[in-house]
């Protein structure tokens, strides 16, 4: 098969879809591999790294779509890459729909084959290819916190652990999953009181025996989640309901009886966001401020660290690339229905449940669009 690995463009984007090591893992195979021209370069992956993996470079991101029968991403494709997809190209990324019709709606015209990390399962009923970027993202979150935090960026002007003789801050975490316990594993080593709130006890169980009585785990209802962000001075919003658009558990009204200067940092921005006044930000401008709340909502966060970020989603990804590579989409598919759970468009249908229903789409099973 034909591999392209295209530069990515979204802003201070600086991950890349494959390492050098991953290319010669295809190579050795017998596949061909197209690099455009400087896509690892800002993580210190050169193009000769690439060369002497057996890549080709090449030098436009429109060779790459144009030559590739599988292109292989970080970031969702932007509408000018989208426009670039070809009829049956397989596209290989992060996609996160449910939130984004524009890009939905390119994707289902692109008559592309369009399969997202973030819905790939696994046996434990995890989310094999989301996890390595919420590990990232989670530890990222309160090292974001901290500094929005500062009195300077409009925070409140508090230490994270505080210093003796002076209490350390109240950080509530939403969602116990993997963001939500790696936010609270920087959290606490941090000396910061955390707070975990879940609405699956089995989860909440899991924290509580992993990290004893120095984590506070609460039960999320309406009630449990107003006393927590009201005395809170960083919240993290780290829910998912997989696939869906996350549910905005954070109103504008309960906004506004936050403390002044406490900081918010929803993780969940690339579903949307768990809190009614986020919106997408970047790396350039991460931070605004609504109610005299900080916001946070990069919906790219581990591009921040881009070097480690690549290194990690290679090693989760690289399986699930050479089966594509290997077998072809419709037999890797077929074999594995936990990679057919990624499969969110088909060749003009979509095919997963949740991005359907979000988005008023005809729901069509990845089993039948794959039969046909
Ligand atoms: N902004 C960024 O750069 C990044 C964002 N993410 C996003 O972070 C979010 C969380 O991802 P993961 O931790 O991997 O998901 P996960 O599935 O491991 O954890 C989500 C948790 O949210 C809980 N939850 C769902 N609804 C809830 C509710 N109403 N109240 C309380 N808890 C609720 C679930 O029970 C689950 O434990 C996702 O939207 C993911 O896409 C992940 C990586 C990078
Ligand atoms: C998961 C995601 O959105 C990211 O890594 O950028
Ligand atoms: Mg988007």
């Amino acid at each position: 098969m034909i591999i392209g690995l295209p530069k990515e463009i979204k802003n201070h984007e600086y991950r890349v879809g494959l390492t050098p090591t991953g290319v010669r893992e295809l190579t050795t195979r017998g596949h061909r591999v197209l690099v455009e021209r400087g896509a690892g370069a800002g993580v210190g992956l050169d193009d000769t790294a690439y060369e002497a993996a057996g890549a080709q470079l090449v030098e436009s991101a429109e060779t790459v779509f144009g030559k590739a029968e599988m292109v292989v991403k970080v970031k969702e494709p932007q509408p000018n890459e989208c426009a670039l997809l070809r009829p049956g190209q397989i596209l290989f990324t992060y996609l996160h729909l449910a939130p984004d019709p524009e890009q939905t709606r390119l994707l289902v015209d692109s008559d592309a084959i369009a399969i997202a990390y973030e819905t790939v399962t696994d046996a434990h009923g995890g989310l094999p290819l989301l996890a390595p970027m919420s590990e990232v993202a989670g530890r990222m979150a309160v090292q974001a916190g901290a500094h929005a935090l500062e009195k300077a960026q409009g925070g409140r002007g508090v230490l994270l652990g505080g210093v003796p003789g002076v209490t350390p801050a109240n950080v509530a975490i939403i969602g116990g999953g993997v963001v939500g316990v790696n936010a609270a594993r920087m959290a606490l080593g941090l000396g910061a009181d955390v707070t975990v709130l879940d609405r699956d006890l089995d989860r909440l169980k899991a924290l509580d025996a992993q990290y004893g009585p120095h984590l506070k785990t609460l039960y999320s209802t309406t009630d449990t989640l107003e006393a927590t962000v009201f005395a809170a001075d960083l919240v993290i919003g780290a829910v998912l309901i997989p696939g869906a658009a996350a549910p905005k558990l954070v109103t504008r009204a309960m906004l506004s009886r936050m403390r002044p200067g406490a900081v918010v940092v929803d993780v969940a921005i690339d579903q949307g966001g768990c809190f009614e006044t986020s919106r997408p930000t970047t790396h350039q401008e991460p931070i605004y401020v609504v109610d005299g709340v900080v916001h946070y909502c990069v919906a790219n966060m581990p591009g921040g660290v881009a070097r480690t970020a690549t290194f990690a989603l290679t090693n989760a990804t690289l399986p699930y690339v050479l089966a594509l590579a290997d077998k072809g989409y419709r037999q890797a598919l077929h074999d594995d229905p936990h990679l057919r759970a990624g499969l969110n468009v088909h060749r003009g249908a979509v095919t997963h449940p949740a991005v359907a229903r979000d988005l008023g789409y005809a729901y069509r099973p990845a089993s039948d669009a794959l039969a046909a």
